[in-house]
């Protein structure tokens, strides 16, 4: 059971959320089309949203526009009030917050608490981004003439978030993007309108920023996201989600009729390599935490764990040994780290990837019987590069185990994949483990640690078909502003 009453009343922070909040306003959607939002453990209902159609996307976008250049000229010291002061009800309602995560995405009690103080890092570093931006004076060839460039907010931008670390995933766009002085409309995920979107929305209201500056509209991606993309008004879309769907929002943001700016963070199909000299016992523990936790659906889990041959029988034995512990079930009890996945969508597509591995001849050294939408934790071991199951993100809490003949066979494995966002490499000695992470084709390698990490000042993203552009720090500064070169020239 919830400590918060999570119906059809659907509250938070003792304000209705179950509806669409554009220009200020919480106000019902003109689609006919009702979402009815279920929690993915029971399918109790949570909330149930009259959809937005394009005319709302459009309110939303006009309104920001308005506000925009309002906000822009707002102080830095009062723009970073507003933020703080969303970091600090993001701590007040903690506990409300964790409720809603776990009731609507199926998180853990572990995962969200974790995934509400991500959120509250990143609006925190957010809150020093609008007294570090900063333009440039150069001295011109031209007598005379001075050229400085002015660092200037885009204007409007346009989130698109998905559901498995919804808050976080709006977040770490939202409180960059406004601390730079723009606005902004979210379009979160179908599965989480609330926690992807309208908690934001009424924790920046309840922070006092002013009405406009942000809109959230839910409509699903199919329906709306292409006048969501292609509206004339946003200069960015920020999108974090699938390969596919990222490829088809950057098509339209630069092929439609108005060209704008894409940050996309897509998917993922992380390394962990373990060398011959790696400390095994860090290498199981943070192989388990990285592959399950939230039920392996993150971007940055582990999908392959790649042995060096002389530790391999060693490693697949005790890791084998530390997933069969792994608690799963209950996303509300403490302790559990295996929740139910997201949708039935998401569960059709493991079950497919169970059937696939065990065809292709991947020895299954744990698996069990998948209840409801919970699948227990499973490993296949023996894995080749060719198989489904070591080739594509998987999102779910499975892992492929592989051989490598030596350590420039563990590279060549950790590299054959279309992706590059995260991976791992596990070895007692720092300059090999250097060595080797400057060689993987990834945006973040970690030496001795899980792929799973993300710190609020520190680049965050990926290569290849894992998207285009980085997060955080300074990074989010130089992605939601601009330049504008400015020439003076003195009459004489
Ligand atoms: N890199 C990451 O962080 C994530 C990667 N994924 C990957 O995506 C797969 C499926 O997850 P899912 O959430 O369905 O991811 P999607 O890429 O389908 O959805 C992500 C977001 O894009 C929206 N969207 C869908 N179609 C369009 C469109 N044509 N134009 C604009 N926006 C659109 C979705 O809205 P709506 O929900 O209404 O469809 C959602 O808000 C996972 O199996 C995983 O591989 C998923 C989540 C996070
Ligand atoms: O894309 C993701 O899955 C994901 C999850 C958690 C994070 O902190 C993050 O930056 C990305």
């Amino acid at each position: 059971m919830t400590t918060t009453d999570l119906g059809s009343t659907a509250t938070f922070a003792s304000q209705a959320v179950a509806s669409q909040f554009i220009d200020g306003q919480w106000c019902e959607g003109r689609s006919d089309r009702v979402l009815t939002d279920t929690n993915p453990f029971d399918d109790s209902v949570v909330a149930t949203i009259r959809l937005a159609s394009a005319e709302e996307v459009d309110a939303a976008y006009t309104s920001a526009r308005a506000a925009q250049a309002e906000w822009a000229a707002t102080g830095p010291a009062d723009r970073a009030a507003v933020l703080r002061r969303a970091a600090q009800i993001l701590e007040q309602r903690r506990a409300e917050i964790i409720d809603w995560l776990v009731a609507e995405s199926g998180s853990t009690r572990i995962k969200a608490d974790t995934e509400v103080s991500l959120a509250i890092g990143i609006t925190q570093e957010a809150a020093s981004f609008p007294s570090r931006v900063h333009g440039s004076i150069f001295d011109s060839n031209t007598p005379n003439r001075e050229m400085r460039v002015y660092r200037k907010p885009i204007g409007v931008v346009g989130v698109i978030s998905p559901w498995n670390f919804p808050l976080h995933l709006s977040q770490r766009s939202v409180a960059p993007a406004l601390a730079l002085g723009n606005a902004v409309v979210i379009k979160p995920a179908s599965d989480t309108p609330v926690t992807g979107g309208l908690l934001i929305a009424r924790i920046f209201e309840e922070a006092g920023l002013p009405a406009g500056v942000l809109s959230v509209v839910i409509g699903s991606g199919s329906e709306i996201g292409d006048a969501f993309v292609e509206h004339p008004v946003p200069r960015l879309i920020s999108f974090t989600g699938s390969t596919p769907v990222g490829k088809q929002v950057g098509a339209v943001a630069t092929g439609g009729e108005h060209l704008k700016k894409v940050a996309l963070e897509l998917g993922g199909n992380a390394p962990l390599v373990v060398l011959d000299d790696a400390d095994l016992d860090a290498a199981v523990e943070a192989a388990v935490t990285g592959s399950f936790l939230h039920s392996g659906q993150i971007c940055m889990a582990v999908n392959r764990i790649i042995v060096q041959a002389p530790v391999y029988d060693d490693f697949v034995e005790r890791f084998t040994r530390a997933a069969q512990a792994v608690p799963y079930g209950d996303p509300f009890a403490d302790g559990t780290l295996v929740g139910p996945v997201v949708n039935d969508s998401q569960l059709k597509g493991l079950e497919e990837k169970i059937e696939q591995a065990r065809h292709a001849g991947a020895r299954v050294a744990l698996g069990g019987k998948i209840d409801g939408r919970v699948v227990p934790p499973h490993v296949f071991v023996d894995v080749t590069p060719d198989m489904e199951i070591a080739r594509e993100e998987i999102f779910g809490p499975m892992v492929a185990v592989l051989r490598a003949d030596d350590e420039a066979h563990a590279l060549e494995l950790a590299n054959d994949h279309e992706f590059g966002l995260s991976s791992a490499v596990f070895t007692q000695n720092i300059d090999r483990g250097l060595q080797f992470a400057h060689r993987v084709e990834a945006g973040m390698t970690f030496i001795n640690e899980m792929t799973v990490q993300d710190e609020a000042h520190v680049a965050f993203g990926g290569e290849r078909n894992s998207g285009l552009g980085r997060f955080n720090g300074e990074w989010a500064i130089e992605e939601f502003t601009t330049d504008h070169t400015i020439g003076v020239t003195r009459l004489v």
